[in-house]
């Protein structure tokens, strides 16, 4: 049996602006959002009784007011495991192109760097994944399928923190340890876990204290995992040795930001799942999850 659902698209290039939002939700029974949507209270109340489900085309649903959306009975879908592959290939990308030094090194050739130096012993000289330590902070799914892409690259140890047992990150040769002893121990530590009122911040000054001054840092999460002051701090007193930021605060970062001009930040857009299959994948789903939400049929994936 066939329902007719009307659709209202915004189809700009940027993001829809806040006022037209507010303008356009009145009366839907469903909105497929993105992460550059704050769904929240005040749109919630915009939207009115009619609001069903709020569909974001994402994992992670740190944009949405959870107790608002719970508090009205809205339900909520979400787009995890479509994208999990291709985050965890551009974690580890980025883990190279950090700890190998990628864009510094490109740089150089474009600014004649590479004429002056040539070839030299220790020019450009980075760190390896092979022997090493690596830290994986929230082994959820894109944590884990990390860690068995890690495995590849015959490192040491294996470290992770989890919010429950994750016994599946034992069996295949991970250890589970407090959050200060993976900072203390890890060569790299790699920030995969979501962001959360518990997590916000949780990277700052005393995080960075505690790591060694030789280790690599990666967050492909949300920028708001960390104090970026106390990051820029970190990088620039040789706190720790570099990162990698897959996301930041604010995003988009301004072009004069001061973790641009670092030598030792390599910063990439936002673009963990943006391979053209997971972008698919997740439209679909993002969409069959509206629409279940909408029929009241059982969504693929809700997380509320
Ligand atoms: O950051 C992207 C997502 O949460 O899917």
């Amino acid at each position: 049996m066939y329902q007719r659902l009307d659709l209202e698209v915004w189809d700009g290039d940027q993001p829809i602006p806040r006022e037209e939002l507010l303008k356009r939700v009145p009366g839907k029974q469903g909105i497929l959002c993105l992460i550059t949507e704050k769904i929240d209270s005040q749109v919630l109340d915009a939207a009115g009784s009619c609001l069903k489900v709020v569909s974001t085309f994402s994992v992670g649903t740190d944009h949405i007011d959870l107790e608002a959306v719970k508090a009205r009975g809205i339900k909520v879908g979400y787009t995890p495991g479509v994208l999990t592959d291709a985050v965890a290939e551009l974690t580890l990308g980025l883990t190279l192109a950090t700890a190998r030094r990628f864009f510094q090194s490109h740089r150089e050739i474009l600014s004649g760097g590479w004429e002056k130096s040539a070839w030299s012993p220790l020019w450009m000289c980075g760190k390896q994944l092979h022997g090493c330590t690596v830290g994986i902070v929230g082994l959820g799914r894109i944590g884990f399928a990390l860690l068995l892409r890690l495995k590849a690259f015959q490192v040491k140890d294996i470290l992770y923190t989890a919010r429950s047992p994750k016994p599946h990150g034992e069996a295949e040769g991970g250890k589970e340890v407090k959050f200060e002893e993976l900072l203390q121990k890890s060569d790299f530590v790699i920030c995969t876990c979501a962001l959360t009122p518990e997590t916000q911040g949780m990277f700052d000054k005393r995080a960075f204290q505690l790591m060694k001054p030789s280790a690599v840092f990666i967050n492909i999460s949300r920028g708001g995992l960390v104090n970026q002051d106390d990051l820029v701090e970190a990088l620039k007193g040789g706190e720790i040795w570099g990162a990698g930021l897959d996301v930041m605060t604010p995003e988009p970062l301004p072009s004069h930001h001061p973790l641009l001009q670092l030598a030792n930040c390599t910063v990439i857009p936002h673009i963990g799942s943006a391979t053209e299959k997971t972008r698919l994948d997740m439209a679909r789903l993002a969409a069959e999850n509206l629409i279940a939400g909408i029929k009241g049929t059982s969504m693929p994936a809700q997380l509320l």
